[in-house]
């Protein structure tokens, strides 16, 4: 594992990629980067006042940038959680695709509907019915987590440290099977 190249985790809002990520940078030793907070820092200011003040459109456009930056860098190998949307944009699958290791974290709509019930910071589940929002999401998002993906994690019901040592796990083996 120590020679294991970035880990970036996709998938639903409410995969638990932040959590995850953070839990997987810990075990691995390694920087820990989520591209929503980097967006933020960068903008100095947070993902509802982006979509408020530039729409949808806008932040697309920082979150290819700051995913293209991120990717380019001569770095270290580091675990990097990616914003729920990252995989809309053609683009943005290109990049990841080139990646060797992107897990996907698979949530069921039931469970993202749960876990992003906590908290108010999703714009996209401030307008509407967010469980017909989250629905509509996975229709189109869960091909795309699939086409970028080299690994695919199932996280329903599963501790974040449970989910964290099945992704070690498939890591492992997906690095095995490589060589
Ligand atoms: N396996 C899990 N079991 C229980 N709760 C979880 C699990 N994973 C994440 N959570 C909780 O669900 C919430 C959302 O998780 P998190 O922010 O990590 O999701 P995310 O995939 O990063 O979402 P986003 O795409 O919006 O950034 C948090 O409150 C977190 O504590
Ligand atoms: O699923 C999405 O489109 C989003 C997920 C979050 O991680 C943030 O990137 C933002 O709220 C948009
Ligand atoms: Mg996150």
């Amino acid at each position: 594992m120590i020679n294991a190249p970035t880990i970036i985790l996709v998938g639903p809002m409410g995969a638990g990629k932040t959590t995850i990520g953070r839990l997987l940078s810990q075990q691995l030793d390694r920087e820990f980067f989520d591209s929503d907070r980097v967006i933020e820092e960068n903008a100095g200011a947070d993902i509802p006042w982006i979509f408020e003040k530039e729409g949808e459109e806008g932040f697309r456009r920082r979150e290819t940038q700051t995913l293209e930056a991120m990717l380019s860098e001569e770095q270290q190998p580091v675990v990097l959680a990616t914003g729920g949307g990252i995989v809309m944009k053609e683009e943005n699958r290109a990049m990841l695709k080139q990646q060797p290791l992107v897990v996907y974290l698979f949530a069921s709509v039931a469970q993202q509907l749960q876990r992003t019930s906590k908290s108010n910071n999703r714009p996209l589940l401030k307008q509407g019915n967010p469980k017909e929002t989250l629905t509509r999401l996975f229709a189109l998002r869960d091909p795309l987590y699939r086409e970028v993906a080299s690994v695919i994690v199932e996280t329903d019901s599963r501790h974040p440290k449970t989910v964290a040592n099945k992704v070690m796990d498939a890591i492992k083996k997906h690095l095995a099977t490589e060589v």
